[in-house]
């Protein structure tokens, strides 16, 4: 894409535990889509809402089968890549480090620390090997929309905060609750990496909308988190969270747009440092399907 060629936006949008589906999308179907990473966690669901298209993949799979260390990360956002998502917004439950950011609250967040050890954290491997910038890791653009929309609704938003990735599925020990404390982070959860990694590399816009559902294991007068607290709380955040979808779809997909102004679709531009004449050709066919516009 040229400097002044506009994108038409498709919206993906990848909902997390105790988010299976999305209402009011017109022209819904369920479709398998296949990557050369295998399967994703699901079929995905194709739709329009206000003209606008999106896609929507649960993360765990519809009655969440799938633990997080064993999600197919590379084949989600190939998936999306795929079928043409040039945004995605990652829909999580989360639990709050910090006592200003009560249950309920929703935390448009700005960086990560990806405490994982067990995943694959990228589509480049021997053969093509790139290295893309992490410094900014969410998109801009995508996060001021989704905090514009969530204040508009009225929905209780926080924008900024770390976001801590541990590998679970166990939750935290109080010890590691209260290190991730000091650290500054504002919430934990166990999927945004390598998910928003991934995207990077695949240069699609990812942005999160990390929803508070418990105050994890330090907070001496709240319980320690279970289950069955993330899916109440996620129950009782669900009206809050399809009205932020319905807005926000139309709010990022309402008219082409030119390039993001984060650069998040760009991500590969001087990425790559193999030669030509050293890749591997099986693993460049692979990766065409997601960096494509630079190989
Ligand atoms: C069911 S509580 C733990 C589970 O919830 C979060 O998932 P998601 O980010 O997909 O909403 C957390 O990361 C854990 O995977
Ligand atoms: N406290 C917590 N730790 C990890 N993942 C979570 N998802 C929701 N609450 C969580």
């Amino acid at each position: 894409m040229s400097e002044n060629e506009t994108v038409e936006p498709v919206i993906g949008l990848i909902g997390g535990s105790g988010l299976y589906d999305i209402d009011g999308l017109q022209d819904k179907e369920w479709r398998t889509v296949e990557t050369p990473w295998g399967s994703p966690s699901d079929q995905l669901l194709f739709g329009r809402l206000d003209g606008v298209r999106c896609v929507f993949l649960p993360r765990h799979g519809r009655g969440h089968p799938i633990p997080p260390t064993k999600l197919n990360y590379k084949a989600n956002i190939a998936a999306m890549k795929i079928s043409g998502v040039t945004d995605i917004v990652s829909l999580s439950a989360v639990g709050s480090l910090k006592e200003e950011l009560p249950p309920g609250t929703f935390v448009v967040i700005d960086q990560f620390i990806d405490r994982t050890i067990a995943r694959e954290k990228s589509f480049f491997d021997t053969g093509c090997v790139a290295h893309v910038s992490m410094a900014d890791p969410l998109c801009n653009r995508v996060g001021d929309t989704l905090e514009a929309q969530a204040r508009a609704l009225g929905i209780d938003v926080a924008r900024g905060g770390t976001y801590l990735v541990m590998e679970g599925p166990q939750f935290s020990t109080r010890a590691e609750s209260e290190l991730y404390r000091t650290w500054g982070c504002s919430v934990i959860g166990m999927t945004n990496m390598p998910e928003a990694s991934l995207a990077r590399e695949a240069e699609i816009c990812y942005a999160t909308v990390a929803m508070v559902t418990d105050y994890d294991c330090w907070h001496t007068e709240h319980d320690n988190v279970s289950v069955d607290s993330v899916v109440k709380i996620m129950q009782a955040n669900s009206a809050k969270a399809k009205a932020l979808v319905k807005a926000v779809i139309p709010a990022l997909g309402g008219s082409a747009r030119p390039h993001c102004h984060a650069g998040c679709d760009r991500a590969l531009e001087y990425a790559v440092i193999t030669a030509p004449e050293k890749r591997d050709p099986e693993l460049i066919a692979k990766l065409k399907t997601v960096a494509g516009r630079v190989l």
